[in-house]
This record gives structure tokens, C-alpha cells and sequence, in this order.
């Protein structure tokens, strides 16, 4: 039996996904890893290229998911990344999309100082939902749930929220073994 669920947190970059995962690693009832997918593949090497102009990695999703597979098959995982449709969907017992006021995230970004197109392609994906439909599209949809995280106010409440689901998936559990 697993020790915990997997929650793949998504949303474009900036919408809060690293905030929430500390803060939900802290509160969980049960340990929580979280792993920052994007600081993995750097730290592992898990990149076919880096392009500079975009500064993107482009991720070798083979040996990314060979690597995860053991690490998600003890339970207990948060994985946070940008994208959540590489993984095989058996591996998601949750996913938490985060959205953001595309102004509000614009500001976000400019202050971690990526290049102003990199900046318009986040906007412009926040604006028209990708990562949203991109989970909807990969996870059966009772799965899938989408959180506002544009004040601290709302990530106490989806971070309370998701502690509350772990809760429940806890005794589900316990109820089922
Ligand atoms: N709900 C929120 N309320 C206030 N600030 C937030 C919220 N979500 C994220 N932020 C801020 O936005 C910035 C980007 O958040 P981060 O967690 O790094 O995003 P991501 O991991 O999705 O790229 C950080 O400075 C963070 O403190």
C-alpha cells in the first residue's frame, strides 16, 4: 500500500506552485516529498538541450520519468512542475492546477527576470488556460481541481483545502486495507 497519494501541482510558471508545495510539505498529516521537477532535470542532467534565447531546457522525458517511477511508487510525493501531462495517468491520485490574474502574474515574472517573450508566452498560456486543459485532457476529471493564487489569503485556503483531501485519502485507506 502506498504511504501517500501523488498530487501533481501544475499551472504556468509563476502561478505559486513552489509557494504551495512548501507550505503543503509543512501542513501535511502525513510526510510529503515535494520534488521541483524543473530543478530536478537541472540537477540530474535530465535535458536533451539548453536554449539560451528562451532559456528553456528541453527535458529528456524518458529518462525523467525512468527516474521518477521508483521515487512515485513509494507514495507520498508532491510533484510540481509546469506540465503535467507527460506522466502516465495511473500515477495521479490528485491534480491542482493554479491560476493567476494574468496582470498580476505578468508582474511576477518580470521580477524573476526572464526575457520579455518568455514572459508574453506565460501571459498568453495563463490567459488561454493550457495548463488547464492540458490536465483535463490527461486526468479523469473528478481528479482535477483548479485554484485561484493570486492573494496569501487563497493559498492558506487551497493549501488548507488540499490538507483536507489528504485527510480524507488517508482514511479511504485505512477504511480499504
Ligand atoms: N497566492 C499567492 N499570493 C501571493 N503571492 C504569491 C501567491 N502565489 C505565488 N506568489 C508569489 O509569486 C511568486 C512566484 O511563486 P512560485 O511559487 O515561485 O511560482 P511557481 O513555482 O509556480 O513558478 C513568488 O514570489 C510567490 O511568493
Amino acid at each position: 500500500m502506498a504511504k501517500g497519494p501523488i498530487i501533481i501541482l501544475t499551472g504556468t510558471p509563476g502561478t505559486g506552485k513552489s509557494t504551495h508545495a512548501e507550505l503543503l510539505a509543512n501542513e501535511s498529516p502525513i510526510p510529503l516529498k515535494a520534488i521541483n521537477v524543473s530543478e530536478w532535470v537541472k540537477e540530474r542532467g535530465l535535458y536533451e538541450n539548453y536554449d539560451e534565447e528562451w532559456q528553456t531546457y528541453t527535458v529528456d522525458e524518458d529518462r525523467l520519468l525512468d527516474e521518477l517511477e521508483p521515487i512515485v511508487a513509494e507514495g507520498g510525493l508532491i510533484l510540481d512542475w509546469h506540465t503535467c501531462e507527460i506522466y502516465p495517468e495511473r500515477w495521479a491520485d490528485l491534480v491542482v492546477v493554479l491560476r493567476c490574474d494574468h496582470t498580476k502574474l505578468w508582474e511576477r515574472l518580470e521580477k524573476r527576470g526572464y526575457p520579455l517573450k518568455k514572459i508574453q508566452e506565460n501571459n498568453e498560456a495563463e490567459i488561454m488556460q493550457v495548463v488547464l486543459d492540458e490536465a483535463r485532457a490527461s486526468y479523469p476529471p473528478e481528479i482535477v481541481i483548479e485554484l485561484q493564487s493570486e492573494t496569501t489569503e487563497q493559498m492558506e485556503s487551497n493549501v488548507a483545502r488540499i490538507v483536507e483531501w489528504i485527510k480524507a485519502w488517508v482514511s479511504n485507506q485505512e477504511d480499504s486495507a
